[in-house]
């Protein structure tokens, strides 16, 4: 349970209200390479600007509003990285995720939140409605999507390895599966495992490319299509589905459930992965951010709970419910077994 903060004062509001100018910031760093050049260094405005794109006031003006967001820290006359840009922001570094805030957050969720007031009170233009159908129609929107999201997804993936016992499953559909991130966790966890991932062409396109490189093209195969209306491979003994249901309107939700009952063989195991949020609608603070952002482009889609994913499993047939905490703070994992 989170426990919703309450505010207080007029700053607390300034801090929500300008906070769009600090997520600029750090992605203005991040495009300029700054904290790969901070790194493990202290260095003068004049010498960041003089490896990178931005000139000497400038770059001074950008470490000092990086400073004052605790990013960037002064070192002497310098400036140095913070131990959260050192081991997140960094090029290269084991757990650097610059590249996704960069493009999928950056380049494409930015710019979403522009029409959220349209999407809210319903009035958006069609063509601003972008299920992800039309949105990966565009191949160069569809890569820089997925390529940011497989990195996001890897590490989820290594624990829902972990959560779920899967040494029993021979055949696993990933419907949604985007460039496989979950589906190479998965088999290199589990020996025995094949996936199929059920997606768009143009994403297909990309995953295959990375499951070349991991040298599982053999365990790993797409079906190119639509969820929503093609049809699904047929019988599996695990079905996943992460970040699916935020990405379809809301009111598709059950049958997806439904329809991955049908095709489980009996005993079969079904996943549910995505933002959700808490029963109270307290929080998470950015599993409900990610709703609403959702709605940006999709305004059908339903900020769930938890206990409505569990409880639409339960009402199709499938036994042992239970809820995890996937990434902590903003998405949950519900699995459950279909009767054997
Ligand atoms: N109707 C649909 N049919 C097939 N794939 C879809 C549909 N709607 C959304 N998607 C895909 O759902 C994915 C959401 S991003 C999540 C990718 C992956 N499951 C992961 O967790 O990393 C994108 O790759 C979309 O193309």
């Amino acid at each position: 349970m989170s426990a919703a903060k309450c505010l207080e004062s007029a700053e607390d509001i300034s801090d929500i209200a300008f906070g769009f100018m600090g997520s600029k910031a750090l992605f203005s760093a991040l495009n300029s390479d700054v904290f790969s050049l901070l790194s493990e260094k202290t260095l003068l405005p004049s010498e960041v600007a003089e490896g990178s794109n931005l000139d000497t006031e400038r770059a001074t003006t950008l470490l000092t509003a990086l400073t004052a967001l605790g990013l960037v820290r002064r070192d002497g006359d310098g400036f140095t990285n913070s131990p959260a840009a050192e081991a997140f922001l960094v090029k290269g570094k084991k757990y650097d995720f610059g590249d996704y805030l960069r493009f999928q957050i950056d380049r494409q969720m930015y710019p979403f939140m522009t029409q959220l007031n349209d999407a809210l009170e319903g009035t958006l233009e069609e063509e601003q409605v972008a299920s992800y159908e039309e949105w990966f129609s565009d191949a160069q929107e569809a890569e820089l999507y997925s390529q940011s999201q497989h990195a996001g997804s890897l590490g989820p993936g290594r624990s829902l390895a972990k959560l779920v016992d899967l040494s029993s499953v021979r055949k696993l559909l990933d419907i949604g599966g985007g460039t496989g991130a979950f589906s190479i966790s998965l088999c290199k966890a589990y020996p025995g495992l094949r996936s199929t991932i059920l997606d768009f062409p143009n994403v297909a396109e990309v995953g295959k490319g990375f499951i070349e490189a991991e040298g599982l093209e053999n365990r790993i195969t797409y079906q190119p299509g639509n969820a929503l209306k093609d049809t699904w491979p047929a019988q599996a003994d695990a079905v996943l589905m992460s970040y699916l249901f935020s990405g379809v309107p809301g009111a598709s939700i059950p049958g997806l459930v439904r329809k991955s009952m049908d095709t489980l063989t009996p005993g079969g195991t079904y996943m549910v992965h995505d933002f959700m949020v808490d029963e109270s609608r307290e929080g998470p603070k950015l599993a409900a951010l990610w709703q609403l952002q959702h709605t940006a482009f999709n305004p059908e889609a339903k900020s769930i709970t938890s206990t409505y994913v569990s409880g639409l499993m339960e009402a199709a047939g499938f036994k042992d419910v239970t809820i995890k905490e996937m990434i902590p703070g903003m998405t949950s994992l519900v699995f459950g077994r279909k009767p054997a």
